[in-house]
This record gives C-alpha cells, structure tokens and sequence, in this order.
C-alpha cells in the first residue's frame, strides 16, 4: 500500500504573521477614517475661502484612501508554494512526460539585438528536458532576414552548445551569461573543451553582430540556404508573405548534436502582415505561433517568453511539471507564472525597475486569492486553457486566417488591449481555471529592465494604459457578472486596472498643498505644542490621525521593500518613481484612454529598447539619472519640481524673515512637509536641472518650458485666491 499513497508534488502555505499584518491595517484603516471625517466636517462654507480646494482635496483623500483599501486584498492572504521535484521524477518516466512548446517572441531587430535573442533561443534549447518533447519556435514579427540568419546561425551552435552543457552542468545555459560569469571559471573538468566551446561562440557571435551591424548577411549564407528564398517577395516588414521554416526538426533521426544525441525542434516564423490588416502586435503573433505549433509539434505544455528573457534554471520545466502533474491539485491549474527578474539591475534600482514588492509580495496575495496574473512572459501554461485545429501550417499563419473567427476574442490571446497578457490572463481565470505564482529563490528567468527614465515612463505608460482598458472593456463587467473569480481577486485586478486614475489625485497632491502653502492657506489641521517633536503627545486628534497614517504608512513601506530584497535607498529611488510614473506615465495613459475610447483611436504598442547608446549605459549602471529626454513628460516633471522649490523657497523666506519661526510650523507644519518631502525627492531633478553637464542633465528646451509654466502657476494663484 505504501508506494499508493498520495504523495503531493506541490504545497501551499500561508504567510506567517497575517493576523498581526490585519491588526495593524485595521489601525491604519481607523486613521483614514478619521482624515476623511475632519476633511468632511471643516469643509469651508459657500463664500469663504479655499472651499473648492478643500473639496478636491477631500476627493484625492478618498481616492488614496479608497486605493489603499484595495491594495490590501493584496496582501492579505498571501501563499508560497514549494514543490518535491524529486517525486516528480520518481514517479514519471520519460514517455510520461508532456510536449513542451517555447515561444520567444521578437519584432524588431534594432531594439532587440539578434545575437541576444539567440541567446534566449540557446538557453531554452539546452533545457534539461528529453529533446524529443522539446520544440522552441521563435516569432520574428520584424520578419528580419537578420533574425532569420542569427537563428540558422545558432542552430549550428546548437549542436556545440546542448551537448556541452550536459556534460558539464553549465549554468545558466545563455552561452554570452555562462561566459560573462565563467572567467573566474567554476567550470569542472576540461577547459580544453571549453575554450573550444567558447570560441565557437565568439565565432557565431561575431558573425550575427557584423551582420546586425552592416544591416545584411553574407552573400555565401544567402546562396547556401534556400530558406532565404521566402524573402524574394519580402517588401517590408508590415507587407509579406509568411515565412516559416523548420530548422531542425526533431523527428528527423539525422537531427542530432555532434554527440549524437537528439535535437529539439526549433522552428522560425514571421507570420504574414498587410498593411490592410490589423496584426494585434504581440498578441497577434502568440495566436499564429499558437496554431503553427499546434500543427508542427502540438506541445501539451507551452512556455511564453520575451526575447530578452533567458533561462536561468535548466530545471526549470521540473519545477512547472509539479503543478501540471499533481493527480489531485492539477487539474483546474491553467498556468504557472513565474516572476520577471532582470540581469541589468543595480544595487539601488535607480528606476525600481525590479519591482521587487509586486514580485515579492502582492503576487503571493493573488496567488492566495486564486492566482496571479498572466505576466505575458516566464509562463507555462495548458494549452487546452487557450485550444485548436489542424490545417496547412502557412494558412494558420497568414493575416486573413483569424477573419470571422473567434481567434482574438474566445480563443487564444485577447486582441485590443495593450496588456494583452493580463487581459488573457483574467479571462481564463473567469472560465474557472487557477493559476499558480512560483518564486523560488534561484530566478528561473532574467531579462532587461529599462535602462532610461523615458523607456521605464513610456512602458508604464502602456501597462497602466492597457489595465485601464480592461476596466473599460466588456470583460470586467462579465467578471463581475459570472462571479467565477473570488471578490479578492476581483479587488486584486482592480488594483492594477485603476494604476492610471491615480494621477488625478497625485498631482492635486503635489501641486496644491504646496501653492496654498506659498499663500498661507492652511489646509491640515494645526498643531497644538511647544516643541514639534512632542507633537504625539500635545496635539490634537485630527492631527494624530495625519501623522500616524502618514508614517505607518511610509514605515510599513520601507519595511515590505526590505522584505523584499530591495535597499533603503532603493526605496528611496523607488517613491521618486513612484511619483514620476503617477504624474506622467498614468495621465498620459489616462487621457490617452479616454481619447481612445471616445475617438476610437488605434493602440499602437511601444517595444521597450533593450540597448542603449554606450554613455545612457554607462549612467545607468552608475545609478544617475538619465533626464536626457524631450518628451512632454519631462517637462511636467521638470515643472513640478520647479513649482515646489518655489514654495519651499518662499516658506524658507518667511520663516527667515519672521521673528515667530515657530508660528509657521504649528499652523502648516503638514504642508511644509508635504511640499519638503516632494522637494527632498526631486534632488536629482535638481541636479539635472541647474548642475549637470552631461548628456542626461534637463534639456535646456524643458528648463525654459517648465520655468514658464512654473511662474504661471504661481501669478495665476495670486489672481484666483
Ligand atoms: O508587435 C509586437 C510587439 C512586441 N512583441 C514582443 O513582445 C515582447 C514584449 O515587448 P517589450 O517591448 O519587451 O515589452 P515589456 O513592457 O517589456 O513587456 C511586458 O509587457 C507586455 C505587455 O504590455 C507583455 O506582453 C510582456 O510579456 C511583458 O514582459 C517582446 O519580446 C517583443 O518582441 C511582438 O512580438 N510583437
Ligand atoms: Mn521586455
């Protein structure tokens, strides 16, 4: 009986100290309460003054206030899950197994360097995984001949590389991040061997970059391989045919590495484009890889992954099998998602590009709640939780296949939203599927976080736009409506679907406060004491509540982004951009959403650079801000900063001026901290604009726009109060 019993693949435990993380969000809820009670009860009559400040303020208090609320479901019930591989493989052999299907996706060859995506592609080809339930299919919907000559390039690397890395348990199997780390070689065994391995890379990889460099391939590669051909009738890249090509194939018997063993499946495929035709960007091309593949190799298990994104852990299929092959816990699990972590971050995160509390925290309370989101990349999932039919290859991939179908909207990935993922993600978690967030602590994949403050604004921009939009679209209502989703999770959605809205009442936030201060109007209640630092103990209720939401709050962040990895000045950097993306990534995309939906404007998706020019680098890794940008969001947060130096200055004059210091401080001691704290956080700004040389200082241009607006700001108050 023994070797019957159920044994699990796969345990969930709940986090350790809810009941005390409750208590305290209940205190803090109470004190939110309280700042919503005194905003309600002094609101100044008809006539006086400051009445409609005082009521925008009150709305942006119970916008935060009401935002916070939903933030909790988040983290309310947080899980972890751990698995028991071990079992997996005792259990199985390898018939048993399931076909796994890879898709990596890229779409343009000047953002996304073809010898990185090679990178990627080797690094999943080389998966500790039986060969013949392997296929990787790599989407170039750049439709790049250069993509083209890097894949074939790699697929004879490929029979180097795959053996190499079985017989000395190299890790990671990105051959340019196993050589990067291997200099201080921890590699066992013959380093003979290595060195070769090494300069056949060198090879492979000079050759892809003098190519990407001169824009064309070798003439002698062009002749040798007639997979070439398909681009004779290429005019470009939004006008071609489909190209497909199988380069190698796994049921070949004569497909093997130089040691004779089997090769996976690796297949290219740049899906037919016509301007006519709407392709629904990354979502277009995910549904053609979907049916392709399923005609080609028809993978049980399919595993999404950005270009950028390469395999950190060989075994990280056997961590996803747990989930997929539990016989009592799997069957309502749709898919597996594991966290985004990135190769390029640096100690202090200057753009909080890691997002290490929603990858740390708040996908373990979705995870509780019924599951995370579907990320868009580092995801397994069934491929019956998105489905098919068998028909020529080149006709699935073509732009007309999906006319009056129900691919886009009942099947496959969802078109119309710019966050196709998530959209997809809560459909199929409406149709009653679970999903499953697994974090272990080796990084089953690392990709590339921006590296400019205008890349990391203009790809908030599209997330926060396109979660937005699921709020808009259809979809939320239907999830509301079936109810097949927990409440919780419901909340946990909304949290990501209203990031856009918080603009408004972020930038009432830092510009009001801080002109009223300028004027000396008050607008928080007073204190009542001798010396500011007694100010818990003398002051009076209203004011109690301010202060102790307000450092709650603040503390219980810096204590979650210690928890979760990050630094003290990480979470420092992390609020600058927290407000930079609140005043400008979430407007953009807030009034761009609003356009869309009345003028029904067309999407357009903004591929994140996974390069940058030697110097925006350089900056980067020395944690300097790069303001080097023109965009109109600079001069917001450029003019922002300039307004609340203005008021800071104008109080430090006062107060200078004023033989009652004191007097100030016991009357707007709130605002002279909320306008300090927003003059603290744009340091840097500062920096940028009035001491910096370099080529990431403010533009002069954004220097003049915003002193103008700044100055405006100001007289205009003088005309309204
Ligand atoms: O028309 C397109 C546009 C993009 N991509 C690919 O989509 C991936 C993601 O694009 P990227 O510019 O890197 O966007 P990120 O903001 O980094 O991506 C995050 O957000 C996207 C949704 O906005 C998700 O699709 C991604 O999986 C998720 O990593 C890349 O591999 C692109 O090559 C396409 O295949 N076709
Ligand atoms: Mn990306």
């Amino acid at each position: 009986m023994g070797s019957d019993k159920y044994m699990p693949l796969f345990e969930t435990k709940r986090a350790k100290g809810r009941v005390l993380y409750r208590l305290f969000a209940g205190t803090l809820f109470t004190g939110i309460c309280f700042i919503w009670a005194y905003r309600v009860g002094n609101i100044p009559k008809q006539g006086e003054d400051g009445r409609w400040v005082w009521i925008g303020l009150l709305g942006a208090e119970l916008w935060f206030g009401f935002y916070w609320v939903l933030t909790q479901a988040l983290r309310w019930n947080r899980v972890y899950r751990c698995i028991f591989k071990d079992r997996l493989s005792q259990r199985y052999g390898e018939e048993d197994l399931p076909g796994i299907d890879i898709f990596v996706c890229t779409a343009d060859s000047t953002v996304e360097p073809p010898i990185m995506v090679m990178n990627t592609v080797l690094s999943v080809m080389a998966y500790d995984y039986p060969a013949k339930k392997l296929s990787v299919y790599l989407s170039d919907d750049g439709g790049s001949k250069l993509t083209f000559y890097a894949l074939l390039e790699a697929s004879k690397f490929a029979r180097h590389w795959i053996p190499h890395c079985k017989k000395f348990k190299v890790e990671p199997r990105s051959p340019a991040a196993y050589f990067a780390s291997s200099s201080n070689s921890n590699h066992h065994g013959d380093t003979t061997q290595l060195a070769a391995t090494k300069k056949l890379y060198e090879e492979m990889e000079d050759r892809i970059e003098t190519a990407t460099k001169l824009g064309r391939i070798p003439e002698e590669a062009y002749l040798k391989h007639r997979g070439f051909s398909q681009w004779d009738s290429y005019s470009s890249r939004h006008d071609h045919d489909t190209i497909i090509q199988i380069l190698i194939d796994g049921k070949d018997p004569n497909a093997t590495d130089v040691d004779g063993c089997a090769l996976p499946t690796l297949v290219y495929l740049a899906r037919e484009k016509r301007p006519q035709h709407p392709h629904h960007f990354k979502a277009g091309a995910m549904n053609a890889l979907l049916r392709v593949s399923s005609n080609i190799s028809n993978g049980q298990l399919i595993l999404t992954l950005d270009c950028d994104m390469y395999s950190n852990n060989s075994l990280c299929i056997w961590d996803a099998l747990c989930f997929f092959m539990d016989t009592e816990k799997s069957h309502d699990i749709a898919f597996v998602q594991f966290p985004l972590a990135f190769e390029n971050t640096t100690k202090n995160d200057i753009y909080s590009g890691s997002f290490p509390v929603p990858y740390n925290v708040e996908l373990h309370g979705m995870d509780g709640l019924g599951g995370p989101l579907y990320l868009g990349t580092c995801c397994f999932h069934r491929r019956d939780s998105i489905q098919e039919l068998e028909e020529e290859t080149k006709l699935l991939a073509s732009c007309t296949y999906e006319q009056n179908t129900e691919w886009g909207k009942e099947m496959g990935l969802k078109y119309g939203c710019l966050v196709e993922d998530v959209v997809t993600g809560l459909s199929i978690q409406c149709k009653g599927w679970k999903s499953v967030y697994f974090n272990p602590e080796k990084k089953a994949f690392l990709g590339v976080a921006p590296i400019t403050l205008a890349q990391a604004l203009v790809q908030d921009k599209r997330w926060s736009e396109g979660n937005l939009q699921i709020l808009l679209s259809k979809h939320s209502l239907e999830r509301f409506v079936q109810a097949k989703i927990s409440l919780g999770l419901q909340l946990g959605y909304f949290c990501y679907n209203l990031w856009s809205v918080n603009c408004l009442a972020t930038l009432y936030y830092s510009i009001v406060p801080s002109l009223c201060l300028l004027k000396g109007i008050s607008l928080y209640p007073q204190i009542h004491l001798l010396a500011p630092l007694l100010f818990f103990l003398v002051s009076d209720p209203w004011f109690t509540s301010f202060a102790y939401v307000i450092s709650a709050k603040y503390i219980y962040s810096l204590i979650e982004f210690l928890y979760a990895g990050g630094t003290t000045v990480g979470w420092w950097n992390g609020q600058r951009i927290w407000l930079y993306k609140r005043t400008t990534s979430y407007l953009f995309a807030f009034l761009d959403t609003i356009l869309k939906t009345l003028a029904f404007i067309n999407l357009t998706f903004l591929i994140t650079p996974k390069v940058a020019d030697e110097d925006a680098s350089q900056r980067y890794e020395k944690e300097i801000m790069d303001f080097g940008a023109t965009s109109p969001m600079f001069t917001i947060l450029a003019t922002l900063a300039m307004l609340n130096l203005f008021c800071f200055a104008g109080v430090v004059k006062k107060v200078v001026m004023d033989d009652h210091i004191f007097r100030l401080f016991k009357e707007m001691p709130l605002q002279i901290l909320v306008c300090g704290a927003l003059v603290l956080i744009n340091l840097p700004l500062y920096q940028g604009l009035f001491l910096r040389k370099d080529k990431g200082k403010v533009p002069s241009s954004i220097m003049v726009k915003s002193f103008v607006l700044t100055l405006l700001a100001c007289t205009s108050l003088t005309f309204l109060c």
